[in-house]
């Protein structure tokens, strides 16, 4: 079986959470989102080791049960998300990773993600690479700075990108790095290799895999996470 490394980017403060600390170190059920995340991917089978991308300043990250395992690498992640990206691809080339393998990489801050959906990105076999998205479930209106609507956009083309999002080291590296090189922002991988020509596969993402971001996130995953019928699908994969 092919196993795969996972980029964990987790070195961003929260300002939306408008929490004491960065959100990835905030609670669920006793663990942080962090460990969450990271203890969902170690339980797959697939999953070789994974890279965690912390602030050079993270002082959390030694607390973390996952801290000194031998599958986990830590490193000093940076300014913008793609800068922590980039970094530990760097890393996992260091350590000797092929530029021709797959890697993954999937936000800190989406401790929800199901053994399925890891199942479903790391089986997907193409050559323009993949990442998890969910088809749009609202009418989507284009706003002007007085967010009033100017109209209505055509919501059956229209997917929202998730995480793990699954490329070659080598490819990734070249996309990430050209594409900051010109100045782009960047908010995910597959954009940076959209700009190479890359069409990466939309792969069926699930609504229990969003991210952590504002307050109210945070009560629906705890909910979630109490939930008898949630805990039965996870521990049932
Ligand atoms: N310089 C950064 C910024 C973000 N991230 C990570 O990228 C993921 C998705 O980013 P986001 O949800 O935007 O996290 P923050 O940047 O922390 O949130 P905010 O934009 O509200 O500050 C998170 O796991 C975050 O820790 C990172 O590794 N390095
Ligand atoms: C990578 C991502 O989660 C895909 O939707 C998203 O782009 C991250 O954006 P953020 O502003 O860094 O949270």
């Amino acid at each position: 079986m092919t196993q795969y490394w996972v980029i964990i980017p987790a070195a961003g403060v929260g300002k939306r959470m408008q929490s004491a600390i960065p959100k990835q170190y905030l609670t669920l059920n006793q663990q942080t989102i962090l460990d969450v995340t990271i203890a969902r991917f170690l339980t797959h089978p697939s999953i070789l080791g994974v890279a965690v991308g912390v602030s050079c300043d993270d002082e959390y990250w030694p607390l973390s049960e996952w801290a000194t395992h031998p599958q986990v690498i830590r490193y000093d992640g940076g300014k913008q998300r793609a800068d922590t990206v980039l970094n530990g691809l760097q890393v996992l080339q260091a350590v000797g990773i092929d530029g021709h393998t797959d890697v993954l990489v999937h936000d800190a801050a989406r401790p929800l993600i199901s053994h399925s959906a890891i199942t479903r990105i790391v089986e997907h076999k193409g050559e323009f690479g993949a990442l998890l998205a969910v088809p749009s479930k609202d009418t989507l209106k284009l706003a002007n700075d007085s967010s009033c609507s100017q109209g209505t956009v055509d919501r059956s083309v229209i997917w929202q990108a998730q995480t793990p999002q699954k490329f070659p080291l080598g490819a990734l590296l070249e996309g990430l790095s050209t594409a900051m090189e010109e100045g782009l922002e960047i908010t995910d991988e597959s954009s940076a290799m959209e700009q190479l020509g890359w069409q990466p596969t939309l792969v069926e993402g699930e609504s229990t895999n969003f991210k952590i971001t504002v307050p109210s996130d945070l009560l629906v995953a705890e909910a979630l996470l109490a939930s008898k019928a949630f805990k039965g699908q996870q521990e049932s994969e």
